[in-house]
């Protein structure tokens, strides 16, 4: 929050993605699920932002509305000097060599009938990126960058281990040299022993190109290690967020306390709130939410005032922002009033 705008990558400032929802009768009001509904963020170059989260708190939908695959309802996306959200036809196209994205599963995001070489060197021929025996030589180069060998171009997508085809799949990422590196939950469909493979293999290629990830995932134990800033998003909106460090250190929110207390091997048993909270059910619809704390209903620390009205981001500690007005209570920590994220 605090880094020179010069440092931002991406910022994102209220996003919103809401899709409509056929009625279910001739009399029902529309329906709309707020699948994303009022995010902002910074990512700073070269540095990780994880966003993290249950299933359907709208990650993913977050990271398709970055990459301009889900549409945008509301709000403001730069991706340094270029205003992401007012793209359309040609300079999209343009943008989109500057951001790239790593699906969850590695076979099913490569088509099995094309060879690792086509696939990887899709994005150069669509964006026709230098002569056929340019991208020949920037395919060859990209397979020994993410750890496969040159020839292994010529095997099909079957061929390959699970870890092998996800190297794939970074290579297609980085074939049009992209600032921005969008990871959808990229190890989860990893076995364990592949994971941290995969995850050294990024943050080297992080260090080695200088690039930005915006790091989607449901696991605090992978982003961890992988991230420098951590936000947390609970239905459709973001809860917590800040550092690392600080994070980590002592979430706040008793949501991401709660997911916290969920991964017992994280942090080697390190005192991370004043109070372990379970977490219990599934989280309300994303269809017509209700006003308040979208927490509330699970929160073991909630009271009236929580369901009344939407608590505002407020600053914890330097950089470490909370969407919670019983922070002061079950943390114990002072946090000052309604101030908001610059
Ligand atoms: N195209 C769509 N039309 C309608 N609803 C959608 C659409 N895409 C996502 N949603 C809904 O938006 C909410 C957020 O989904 P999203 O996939 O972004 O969550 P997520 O946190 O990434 O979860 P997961 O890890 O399961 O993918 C969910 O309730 C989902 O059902």
């Amino acid at each position: 929050m605090n880094a020179r705008t010069e440092d931002i990558l991406l910022q994102v400032d209220d996003l919103q993605v809401h899709f409509p929802r056929p009625r279910s009768g001739m009399f029902q009001p529309p329906e709309v699920v707020k699948a994303v509904d009022g995010v902002s963020f910074r990512v700073r170059r070269g540095s990780t932002l994880a966003v993290v989260g249950e299933s359907g708190s709208g990650k993913t939908t977050t990271a398709l509305a970055v990459m301009r695959l889900a549409p945008v309802t509301a709000g403001r996306m730069r991706l340094g000097d270029t205003d992401l959200a007012a793209l359309s036809g040609e300079p999209l196209r343009q943008a989109r060599r500057r951001m790239q994205i790593v699906f969850q599963d590695p076979f099913s995001s490569l088509n099995p009938r094309q060879r690792a070489g086509a696939a990887v060197r899709a994005p150069l021929d669509l964006m026709q990126v230098g002569t056929p025996a340019e991208r020949e030589a920037r395919v060859a180069e990209l397979f020994t960058q993410v750890g496969l060998r040159p020839e292994q171009q010529h095997l099909f997508p079957h061929q390959f281990s699970g870890g092998q085809r996800q190297r794939i799949n970074i290579a297609r990422a980085l074939a049009t040299n992209p600032e921005l590196v969008v990871c959808d939950e990229p190890v989860s469909a990893l076995d364990i022993a592949i994971r941290a493979q995969i995850l050294n293999l990024l943050a080297r290629l992080q260090k080695d190109l200088g690039l930005t990830f915006l790091f989607i995932s449901h696991d605090m134990a992978v982003v961890e290690h992988i991230c420098d800033d951590i936000a947390v998003m609970y239905l459709g909106q973001i809860v917590e967020q800040g550092p690392r460090k600080t994070f980590f250190a002592r979430p706040l929110h008793p949501y991401s306390v709660a997911l916290m207390s969920a991964v017992p091997a994280v942090g080697g048993g390190r005192q991370r709130a004043a109070q372990r909270i379970k977490l219990m059910g599934d989280p309300p619809s994303p269809i017509n939410p209700p006003p308040g704390c979208r927490f509330a209903g699970r929160c073991p620390v909630a009271v009236p005032a929580c369901a009344a009205e939407l608590p505002p981001l407020r600053e914890a500690a330097p950089g470490h922002w909370v969407r919670c007005i019983r922070v002061e209570h079950h943390a114990g920590v002072p946090v000052p009033p309604l101030a908001m994220p610059a």
